[in-house]
């Protein structure tokens, strides 16, 4: 028998997988470690559901629709147009949250078969996670893995950060609405922020560095969502950075309250005065307190894929795409593999190349799959591509009477089979899972031809966009 480890206590448990971070993606985990007959200990250090329940998709996306039903009533004969309830707005956000009570989240857990400690988690050494809760220090001894899911933090660059500005967190929990806001960034908060703030009533300044909105998009998705913005009365400025950032009593007054005094901005067009500013410049993976140092890795190691074989990092602590959908296929694919290799069973194997769906619920929305034009020319693709209006099908131009948008694909020469897709317009998200089918399918667009959307609907599109190919290509 081996001598016991000299620092272990009572109080150790053994458990197969241990878990840190609650949010989607280790709960997900866990919960496919233990459905596979594995035991499964979460430790979460704030709130169970993790940032998407509470701070991100959830909040955001019940402030945002209630907005898109509101707008579409005013463009749309045959219905009195209707306008938000801000006090009623805010109060579906706060359900939606479960008043920031994340009781409900923990019972699933538990009721799931997963041990849900609370309390922050570290690694100590291999195989080994302490963790700091509210009944001390107790150490976890996993013998199959260790997964850090500990999720992601937003990027404040260095000149916004002395005026306390507000991050994501602030934008979906807001309780205070600014008469002005400045959002620095064109990126998917940004938007979708900018969106549900000019919807409460703030006049909204976007301060975009780049050329266009939501970059890694095809370049349409973004110019169709800043004139959108800006009939909104959204001033969208493009290929503006801010040099200074001043603020007076700048101070931490609570998540979603304004911090403070007037910020003022400078850009090179003289400098804009607001009322709070919002900063929406990325986002990290969580790696700073994950104690990568206490078995000899760092954060970029994470990054890189160097870890050792009892060590994974899923979802946004990974560094894949930070999207609550990807990391939680990632974590149904290791619990797969985790369970599979505990029975001795051989691994199901996984598709190359599974390419990453994305829904931005701005007004109209953004949905896209998979490369976009030029992602797929400079991963050297020989590609030919079809574009059409989004009001090129009758059911598409029947959600709206303003219908603004369009359809793309992106479609390999040679193969014949799609690589890419981007729907811009009404519920435009929803369209995107049968490109995504297709892609993973890799189904060849003249077999797509076979696939009969209904009629009226919007997926009707998908018939423009294969009319519009070159006929070769329409050919089995
Ligand atoms: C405003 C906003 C809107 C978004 N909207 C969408 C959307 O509509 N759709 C979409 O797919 N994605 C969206 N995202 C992205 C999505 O929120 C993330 O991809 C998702 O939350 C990642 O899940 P996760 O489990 O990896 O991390 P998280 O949800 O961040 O959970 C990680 C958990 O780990 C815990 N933790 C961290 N460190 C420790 C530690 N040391 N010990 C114990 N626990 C720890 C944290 O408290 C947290 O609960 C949005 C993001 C933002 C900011
Ligand atoms: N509906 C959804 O799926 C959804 C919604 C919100 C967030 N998210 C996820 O959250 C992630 C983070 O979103 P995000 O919008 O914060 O990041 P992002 O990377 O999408 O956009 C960041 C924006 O900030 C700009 N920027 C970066 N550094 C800057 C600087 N120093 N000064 C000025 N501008 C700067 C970039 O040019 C870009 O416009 C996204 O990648 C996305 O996957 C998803």
């Amino acid at each position: 028998m081996s001598a016991p480890h000299p620092e272990r206590t009572a109080t150790d448990d053994d458990v197969d997988v241990v878990v840190l971070g609650g949010g989607p993606v280790g709960e997900n985990l866990a919960q496919y470690a233990v459905e596979g007959g594995l035991s499964a200990t979460i430790v979460e250090g704030e709130r169970y559901g993790g940032e998407c329940s509470y701070w991100a998709c959830i909040p955001s996306k019940a402030l945002l629709r209630p907005a898109a039903v509101a707008t579409t009533s005013t463009r749309l004969h045959g219905v009195v147009p209707t306008d938000v309830d801000r006090d009623a707005l805010l109060a579906r956000r706060d359900e939606w949250v479960s008043h920031y009570d994340d009781s409900g989240q923990y019972e699933w857990a538990e009721s799931a078969g997963i041990t849900a400690l609370r309390g922050q988690a570290r690694l100590v050494g291999e195989r080994e996670v302490e963790v700091e809760g509210e009944g001390g220090t107790r150490r976890l001894r996993a013998r199959r893995a260790v997964v850090i899911a500990t999720g992601s933090e937003a990027v404040v660059p260095e000149p916004y950060r002395a005026a306390h500005p507000w991050d994501s967190r602030d934008a979906t929990a807001v309780r205070e609405v600014p008469d002005r806001l400045v959002i620095v960034g064109g990126g998917v908060v940004a938007c979708e922020a900018a969106t549900w703030m000019a919807a409460l009533g703030s006049h909204v300044t976007m301060l975009v560095r780049g050329p266009g909105l939501l970059e890694r998009m095809e370049p349409f998705a973004g110019e169709v969502v800043a004139d959108s913005l800006r009939a909104k009365g959204v001033d969208v400025r493009l290929a503006t950075e801010a040099g200074g950032c001043e603020r007076r009593d700048g101070q931490d007054t609570g998540v979603g309250r304004i911090h403070g005094g007037p910020v003022t901005l400078t850009t090179g067009d003289g400098s804009i005065e607001a009322d709070e500013l919002l900063v929406a410049t990325g986002r990290r993976p969580r790696l700073g307190d994950v104690g990568l140092d206490a078995v000899g890795l760092t954060a970029q190691d994470v990054t890189d894929g160097r870890l050792p074989q009892w060590l994974h990092a899923l979802g946004d602590a990974g560094g894949e795409a930070p999207l609550t959908h990807w990391g939680k296929y990632r974590a149904r694919v290791l619990g797969s593999r985790l369970t599979a290799e505990a029975e001795g069973r051989p691994v199901e194997p996984v598709p190359d190349d599974v390419p990453v769906p994305q829904a931005v619920f701005t007004d109209p929305q953004v949905g896209s799959v998979g490369a976009t034009e030029q992602e797929a020319r400079e991963a050297g693709r020989d590609v030919v591509t079809s574009e059409v209006a989004f009001d090129g099908a009758a059911g598409g131009a029947l959600l709206r009477d303003d219908v603004a948008g369009r359809a793309s694909i992106v479609v390999d020469r040679s193969t014949g089979c799609l690589l890419g897709a981007t729907f811009v317009g009404p519920e435009a998200g929803e369209l995107v899972h049968g490109a995504t089918i297709a892609i993973v399918g890799r189904t060849p667009v003249h077999l797509l031809r076979h696939a009969v959307p209904s009629f009226p609907t919007a997926s009707e599109l998908w018939l423009r966009l294969l009319e519009d190919l070159p006929t070769r290509l329409r050919r089995p």
